[in-house]
């Protein structure tokens, strides 16, 4: 998420840091996969931008599902802190596949937080399965299958967002 800068962020706001590195995060993708292939099949993945593009290949990759669509978002529009606007929506195969509604079509995203994004693909695609790899309590209620949770004032560090770094030893003052 994208904040103003004169406010503090939400990752500022979530305080406790749990990074996740690229091992973690593709076993966690695993363990949701299992999940999903007792609930599935599906006809197709829709992953949401971008956050879900990774998580969406590797199941799509589990699942043996080669149609692979998005949902584009960006949830910052200048000084409209937290819009949420769909740049782009599926194709109108992926559509046709999901009967309109998006049954048997399934969604992928990296995490819900505040539950904004979740609810907007929703309104896209009420029937869809939505699969979100971690899930804070806000935004839980909205998923259908997760597989951590973690507490509200976490933030995630993604692998794809992060890179090794020195860390000065506990003792010294080290979180
Ligand atoms: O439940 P919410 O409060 O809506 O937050 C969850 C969304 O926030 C992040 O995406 P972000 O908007 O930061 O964009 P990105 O995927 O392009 O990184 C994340 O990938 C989810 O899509
Ligand atoms: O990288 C991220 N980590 C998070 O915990 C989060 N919550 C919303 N958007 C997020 N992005
Ligand atoms: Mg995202």
């Amino acid at each position: 998420m994208v904040e103003r800068n004169s406010e503090p962020s939400a990752q500022e706001r979530a305080g406790r840091p749990f990074p996740v590195s690229w091992d973690q995060f593709h076993r966690d993708c695993r363990a949701l996969t299992w999940r999903l292939n007792e609930v599935g099949p599906f006809h197709a993945v829709i992953a949401i931008t971008r956050g879900g593009l990774v998580p969406a290949a590797i199941v799509a990759r589990e699942l043996g599902l080669r149609i692979i669509d998005t949902v584009c978002v960006a949830s910052y529009d200048h000084d409209k802190q937290g819009d949420l606007k769909v740049l782009k929506g599926i194709s109108e195969q992926t559509a046709k596949l999901g009967g309109g509604t998006g049954k048997g079509l399934l969604i992928v995203d990296d995490l819900v937080d505040t539950g904004k994004t979740g609810r907007l693909v929703r309104q896209l695609l009420p029937d869809a399965h939505f699969a979100t790899v971690y899930a804070k309590p806000k935004g839980r209620p909205l998923v259908d299958t997760y597989i951590t949770e973690v507490s509200q004032d976490t933030w995630i560090y993604f692998p794809w967002d992060t890179a090794l770094s020195f860390q000065p030893p506990i003792r010294d003052g080290a979180a």
